[in-house]
């Protein structure tokens, strides 16, 4: 029965374990500690954690999981570290790194047998960093990828099951060797593409000014994960090379195969092209959050007049309405502007159109 935890790292995810964990069970005693105080500080008051660690290694002796939430490489310091602490024999440690190779083989062949390593990585999160933009309800129909290493059996995965259980994610299991391939291609290579299309847009600017202001609507949806922590991508590239390195060379020769298509304009395999595309991602599940997180958007008519957004949001905010975006969509210059705001489910968009109808006539609609 687990009934102490250590969490290293209280930043987006280490947070929103902890919020998480506390939520399904307030009897869990959560110690934590980041490197950054000001963020372990922040996480008590938020009531994430019980108990502030002031260094990386307090007494863990009566620790059952530690986890270790911190950038890749760092996570892969602090295990080098573990088999010079006094910890409770038979103690589980895990990690939510978006890599899995390096940590779990390297937890493998570092870590004496009375540490059993079971690696992790919930595939949701945010543009966002950091204690403040951590939910308890994060992970929610994500799914939770979990790579046990040799030592480890399937009740250390369970036992992780169960104490994740307040997450509400899909637990699946796999390998990290396959887990490295399939993030490598729907999480850490759209990284780079929505950097180089950043690049290649600011590159366009010197010529064309006018490129920052109409860069709005899709060109701000495909690149929006390149506003994620540069540090954290930088690790994780470093640690996930073989799989994007091939990802890489097929990204090119598909880009070749395309631009061929352009220089002999080729109208019908253009189309065959956007079709499959289309038809693809039109078959994604919906409801389950991946990796690169849905964000369910809804449009607001509205009046253009000062407030008119503190108005609205007030609205939501009787309800007790989450938002997890808001934008004013400028291009028309008729009198009614646009208001976009993004909610982080479904039924919380459902709730917002229902609310704004019962305090407002203002229009709401949905793209
Ligand atoms: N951001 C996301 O959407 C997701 C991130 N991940 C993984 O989760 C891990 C953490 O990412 P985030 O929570 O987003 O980052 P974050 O920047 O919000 O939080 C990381 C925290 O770790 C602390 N930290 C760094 N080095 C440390 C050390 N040596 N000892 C103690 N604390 C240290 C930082 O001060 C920071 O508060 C990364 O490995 C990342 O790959 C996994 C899923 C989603
Ligand atoms: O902001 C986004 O959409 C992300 O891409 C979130 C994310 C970042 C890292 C992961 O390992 C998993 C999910």
């Amino acid at each position: 029965m687990v009934k102490k935890i250590y969490i290293i790292g209280l930043g987006l995810i280490g947070g929103s374990i902890a919020l998480s964990i506390k939520q399904n069970d307030p009897t869990i005693d959560i110690l934590g500690f980041d490197i950054n105080h000001d963020q372990a500080a922040m996480a008590k008051k938020i009531g994430a954690i019980d108990d502030v660690s002031q260094t990386l290694f307090p007494n863990l002796e009566n620790i059952d999981v530690i986890f270790i939430s911190t950038p890749v490489e760092q996570t892969l310091k602090i295990i080098s570290q573990l088999n010079e602490v006094r910890l409770k024999k038979g103690v589980i440690v895990t990690d939510v790194g978006s890599t899995k190779g390096k940590i779990v083989e390297y937890a493998e062949k570092h870590l004496n047998h009375s540490i059993v390593f079971v690696g992790g990585h919930p595939m949701a999160g945010s543009h966002k960093s950091g204690i403040l933009a951590a939910k308890s309800h994060l992970f929610e129909n994500a799914f939770y990828i979990l790579t046990a290493s040799k030592l480890a059996t399937s009740e250390h995965v369970h036992t992780i099951i169960q104490v994740l259980k307040g997450t509400k994610a899909n637990f699946i299991e796999m390998t990290p060797s396959e887990h490295d391939q399939i993030t490598g291609v729907i999480s850490h290579f759209p990284h780079i593409v929505a950097a180089s299309l950043v690049f290649q847009a600011e590159k366009y600017e010197e010529q064309f000014p006018l490129v920052k202001r109409l860069a709005a609507g899709g060109f701000r949806d495909i690149t929006r994960i390149a506003s994620s922590s540069p540090a954290m991508w930088r690790d994780i590239l470093l640690h996930n090379k073989q799989p994007l390195l091939q990802l890489f060379e097929e990204w090119i020769s598909e880009m070749n195969r395309v631009k061929q298509f352009v220089a002999d304009e080729e109208a019908e395999e253009l189309f065959t092209y956007f079709n499959h595309a289309k038809s693809y991602r039109d078959g994604l599940p919906e409801k389950q959050k991946g990796a690169i997180p849905a964000f369910y958007d809804l449009f607001v008519d509205v009046p253009d007049y000062p407030g008119v957004i503190s108005e609205v949001t007030g609205y939501l905010a009787m309800e007790e309405i989450s938002l997890t975006n808001i934008r004013i969509i400028e291009t028309r210059e008729e009198i009614y502007g646009v208001l976009r705001l993004g909610f982080q489910t479904e039924q919380d968009r459902e709730n917002a159109i229902q609310c704004i109808g019962k305090y407002s006539n203002y229009e709401t609609f949905i793209i």
